[in-house]
């Protein structure tokens, strides 16, 4: 192969890339977002500095089926993101993702630095309850509950677009071949090309338990704020480095 060859090739294996070049498309993604409020001392110690906590120490633990994704194909994940400040600028802080399938957990580590690591989330409709569950080695971690199609939320599409649209924030830390943080950075993203479908209320509950490998728990769950369901087409574009711990 040819040094050309080689710069031009989208990801590693070489022989079999794990996953093709972006932009990423996602047909009828469908997510339910269940909102609590947590420790205050909690969000402080686990935001990474330079991000700041907001005055209320809100936490979204999210469902994600993703059945149509150019590139992944079809599969779920499960995570939570904490809404902080970033130089004025109000951002989600993803703090665990967990998911089931290889080249979507490649690509958002190599790529945008998603903190992803595999396990067993499902999302479905069981009788007339939106349920999520995340497994992780064999253990129920993770069981959100939402009433099915309870309320259409008004200002439906442009409200949950403006949610789509904000600004995602990742710590990336790759290490280099001397172990030590050779990529370290805080990057950012947005999707784009948004399309919502529906989008729901409901009322919404969240059981959380303690795991040393997929740690949801350590954020436990005070008083829930509300239950959002909603399915959009979006799609997942490159993203930006914001700070670099190397460099800053
Ligand atoms: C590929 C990605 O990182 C997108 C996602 O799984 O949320």
């Amino acid at each position: 192969m040819r040094r050309d060859q080689i710069l031009k090739l989208p990801s590693m294996p070489a022989s079999g890339p794990s996953y093709p070049a972006g932009p990423y498309r996602f047909i009828n993604r469908e997510f339910m977002v269940i909102t609590y409020e947590t420790d205050r001392e909690i969000i402080v110690e686990q935001l990474p500095e330079p991000l700041e906590p907001l005055d209320e120490p809100l936490v979204h633990y999210e469902w994600i089926k993703m059945p149509d994704s150019s590139g992944f194909g079809s599969y779920t994940e499960s995570g939570m993101v904490v809404p902080c400040r970033f130089k004025g600028e109000e951002v989600n802080f993803v703090v665990q993702m967990y998911l089931d399938d290889d080249p979507p957990i490649a690509a958002g580590r190599e790529i945008w630095g998603f903190p992803k690591k595999y396990a067993h989330p499902k999302l479905e409709i069981v009788k007339d309850t939106l349920t999520g569950t995340l497994e992780y080695a064999n253990q129920l971690v993770a069981m959100g509950t939402m009433g099915y199609k309870h309320e259409s939320m008004a200002g439906n599409g442009a409200r949950t677009t403006a949610i789509l649209t904000k600004t995602q924030v990742n710590l990336k830390l790759i290490p280099g071949v001397d172990g030590q943080p050779e990529i370290c950075q805080l990057v950012s993203y947005n999707l784009t090309d948004i399309k919502v479908k529906g989008s729901w209320l409901g009322p919404g509950r969240l059981h959380l338990v303690p795991h040393v490998n997929a740690p949801v728990a350590d954020f436990p769950v005070r008083r829930i704020v509300g239950a959002h369901h909603f399915v959009a087409d979006v799609t997942l574009p490159y993203g930006r480095t914001i700070y670099d711990y190397n460099v800053d």
